[in-house]
């Protein structure tokens, strides 16, 4: 493979960003929704990539030393990254799911850290060009293990990216309604997430099965090496000793963990965690200091304490029917912290619902209402679905709206859930509470 010649020569330094410092990369000229990344080519190589791989055949026959043609360069960033990764004789664990990917990626590298040499997505780098880049960053002498967070939002992105990392064991958090509108349906996420396992069926790898989420648990059935938790009788199981103010568990050999996350679908987590901790030889020990440690920055389950004595839990990174369901009823159940409090919620849109967004929104509301919640603040066009006509809900249509009215009933000393679809980005209203 030419192109891979190119990316030793480059010593596995790929970069996608002209504006971005370049220093002797492989520069791969993408194309998005705002860009034709062609058109940056030349300054990345000004910037010292050393090569760049461009779909425009006029500017690669320029220099051919600089450039190399490729009609499709993410479909050629993908071809190396599947090359690369064969290079390496390693396990691979692929963690997909509808929610939680992240949190629990984050948490079992910081297991796994504590015995291996891993590589680990960054961030939530989970999507058609994320689990490539990904893959790319693995290095010989250097990494024992590799970890690769997979997200997707239609049918076949999974299988896919199953195709590129070649995974020798995955996990699935649990399957819910989150990017309803292009996987179809429930079913179709179900598919689309089992095409993990049904990679791992085909090839003869291990899954990690959360034994609490039947969907994952029919998914799995034919995988065959299948190492279960958290129930009892599981292959791992662990116990859920309290969720308040973050969740506290015990480990099968006893050992008990006070961790730094918020919410009992936490619980589920941290457990996979241990799980795998455990499956790959890390001492208890090592697995709660690593669980205990990790402390949430990213707007995911994050304890916040305002200068206006509000306990927020901020979780504003995203939101779907099932992450909110989870993240209101966990909130619910929060004991106050002083004195006679209400609960205040501010919630925004979710996104990618299709068909049946309205329908969603309105089950919400219907949950609301069952909910011992002081005050209700919904965000957004598709919230107006949500209001019920309970006296403490106040709709906007809009978050400035929202802000301009926060201003005015600014919440005090009072435990605040705050949540909504990454397009809402509710994280702006921190400032007023
Ligand atoms: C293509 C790309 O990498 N774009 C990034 C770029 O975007 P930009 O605003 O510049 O516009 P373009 O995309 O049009 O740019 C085209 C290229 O031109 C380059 N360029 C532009 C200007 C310039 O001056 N010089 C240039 O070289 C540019 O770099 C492009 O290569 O920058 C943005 C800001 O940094 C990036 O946000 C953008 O990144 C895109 C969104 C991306 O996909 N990045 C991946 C590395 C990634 O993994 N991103 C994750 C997304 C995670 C996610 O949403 N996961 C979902 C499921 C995903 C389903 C999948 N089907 C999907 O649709 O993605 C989940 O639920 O888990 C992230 O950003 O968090
Ligand atoms: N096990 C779980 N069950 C239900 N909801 C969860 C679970 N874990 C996390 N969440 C919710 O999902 C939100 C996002 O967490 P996280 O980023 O880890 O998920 P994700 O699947 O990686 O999402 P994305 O792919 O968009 O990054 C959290 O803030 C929390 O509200
Ligand atoms: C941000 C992206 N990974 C995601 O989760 N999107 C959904 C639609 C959201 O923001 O809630």
């Amino acid at each position: 493979m030419l192109l891979y010649s190119h990316f030793l020569a480059a010593q596995g330094q790929v970069s996608t960003d002209s504006r971005q410092p370049q220093p002797d990369t492989l520069f791969f000229a993408l194309n998005g929704p705002s860009f034709r990344g062609a058109a940056f080519a030349p300054q990345a190589l000004a910037k010292g990539a050393r090569h760049a791989v461009v779909d425009d055949e006029a500017l690669a026959a320029t220099d051919p030393t600089r450039y190399t043609y490729a009609p499709d360069p993410l479909l050629a960033l993908q071809q190396l990254a599947r090359h690369h990764r064969q290079q390496f004789n390693i396990p691979v664990l692929a963690v997909t799911g509808s929610n939680g990917k992240t949190t629990t990626k984050e948490l079992l590298t910081a297991v796994l850290a504590k015995r291996f040499r891993v590589l680990a997505t960054i961030g939530n780098l989970n999507n058609h060009i994320g689990v490539p880049l990904t893959l790319l960053r693995l290095r010989t002498g250097e990494h024992e293990l590799a970890v690769v967070e997979m997200g997707a939002n239609h049918r076949g992105e999974i299988a896919a990216y199953c195709e590129w990392a070649e995974p020798t064991h995955g996990l699935i958090t649990n399957i819910g309604k989150a990017h309803l509108e292009g996987f179809g349906g429930a079913e179709g996420i179900a598919l689309g997430k089992g095409e993990l396992f049904d990679y791992l069926t085909r090839t003869g790898g291990t899954a990690f099965v959360n034994t609490l989420d039947y969907k994952v648990v029919e998914r799995a059935v034919h995988v065959p090496q299948r190492l279960s938790y958290p129930q009892p009788g599981d292959t791992y199981p662990a116990t859920l000793l309290a969720a308040d103010p973050a969740v506290a568990l015990r480990l099968a050999d006893g050992t008990e963990v006070a961790a730094q996350l918020t919410g009992d679908y936490n619980f589920l987590n941290l457990a996979a965690a241990a799980a795998v901790g455990q499956h790959f030889g890390v001492p208890t020990t090592n697995i709660a200091a690593a669980l205990a440690a990790y402390n949430p920055q990213n707007n995911r389950s994050q304890l916040v304490r305002t200068a206006r004595g509000n306990e927020l839990v901020l979780d504003a990174y995203n939101a779907n029917p099932s992450s909110m369901a989870a993240a209101l009823r966990s909130f619910a159940q929060r004991p106050a912290t002083s004195g006679n409090q209400d609960k205040v919620v501010i919630l925004g849109d979710m996104f990618e619902l299709g068909s049946e967004s309205q329908r969603e929104h309105a089950e919400l509301g219907h949950l609301l209402a069952d909910l011992p919640i002081g005050l209700v603040v919904l965000i957004g066009e598709e919230m107006r679905n949500a209001h019920a006509t309970n006296i403490n809900t106040h709709y906007f249509p809009t978050k400035a709206e929202a802000a301009e009215w926060l201003r005015q009933h600014t919440p005090q000393g009072q435990q605040v859930l705050v949540k909504g679809s990454r397009g809402m980005a509710l994280e702006t209203l921190v400032e007023l509470l």
